[in-house]
């Protein structure tokens, strides 16, 4: 994975997402699918959009138990995306059945779409997590932990915020995608979101991919704002 500014189509249906991504006609995006669009369009939205030559990473999260989400993954290996993720909460032997499902699904000579794992979601803090998750330790250590079981059941990599992304190179090698949303520049609103880094926050870091959505597609002139995220996350990469 080179790097990718990923951009989040939070739309609900397919005319706002080809006005939003008619303005790059001379760009190859890296788009995100989550729930709010695929749940409206369904699967076919993702060959309309590779069909325009986009790389897409399809968030959909599975959480269920290990039969159903690797017949699950099983079809959605088929559409033939980029990027798939699960909730490592769902665990180890969950993880292993995506991975099957995965493998299963993926036409003969291709290769299986990359498969992360949500850590904590960037919307939630240290302190939501104690009291609602009932995890007695940081948040720090859940992201690892999290990540370090998923590395055990042999997924690619993880999502989680810029903030925890050096830890993780520690334990588990630089090779282990970190994909990170909750990206803000200085200048946009937080909203939801309780974990945020600017673009040049997560290059030092060394995140694997940025995550953006609102602070681009919901911006006054959406172009000039991915140009600018995109600047800013390029920097200078040592
Ligand atoms: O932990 C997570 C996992 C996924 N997301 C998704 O990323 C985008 C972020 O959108 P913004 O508008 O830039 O906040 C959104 O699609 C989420 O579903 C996340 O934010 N955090």
């Amino acid at each position: 994975m080179n790097h990718p500014l990923i951009v989040a189509l939070d739309f609900s249906n397919k005319n706002e997402v080809f006005q939003f991504i008619d303005q790059f006609q001379d760009e190859r995006l890296f788009v995100k699918v989550g729930m709010e669009l695929f749940y409206q369009e369904g699967p076919q939205i993702i060959q309309e959009i590779k069909d325009k030559e986009h790389q897409i990473f399809l968030d959909l999260k599975l959480h269920d138990i290990p039969n159903t989400v690797y017949s699950a993954m099983k079809g959605l290996a088929k559409l033939g995306c980029d990027l798939v993720n699960v909730h490592a909460a769902g665990g180890k032997d969950m993880m292993m059945a995506a991975l099957e499902g995965l493998e299963a699904g993926t036409k003969a000579g291709e290769v299986r779409p990359s498969c992360i794992a949500v850590t904590q979601l960037t919307s939630t803090s240290e302190q939501q997590m104690r009291s609602e998750q009932l995890i007695e330790a940081t948040l720090q250590e859940s992201v690892l932990h999290y990540s370090l079981i998923a590395q055990e059941a042999g997924i690619d990599g993880v999502v989680c915020s810029s903030h925890e992304v050096k830890i993780l190179h520690h334990h588990l090698g630089k090779e282990f995608l970190t994909v990170t949303p909750g990206i803000r520049l200085n200048s946009d609103l937080v909203q939801d979101q309780k974990r945020v880094a600017t673009p040049d926050e997560a290059r030092e870091a060394g995140v694997s991919a940025i995550v953006v959505g609102r602070g681009i597609t919901k911006a006054e002139d959406p172009y000039a704002s991915y140009q600018a995220y995109k600047q800013a996350w390029e920097g200078v990469r040592i």
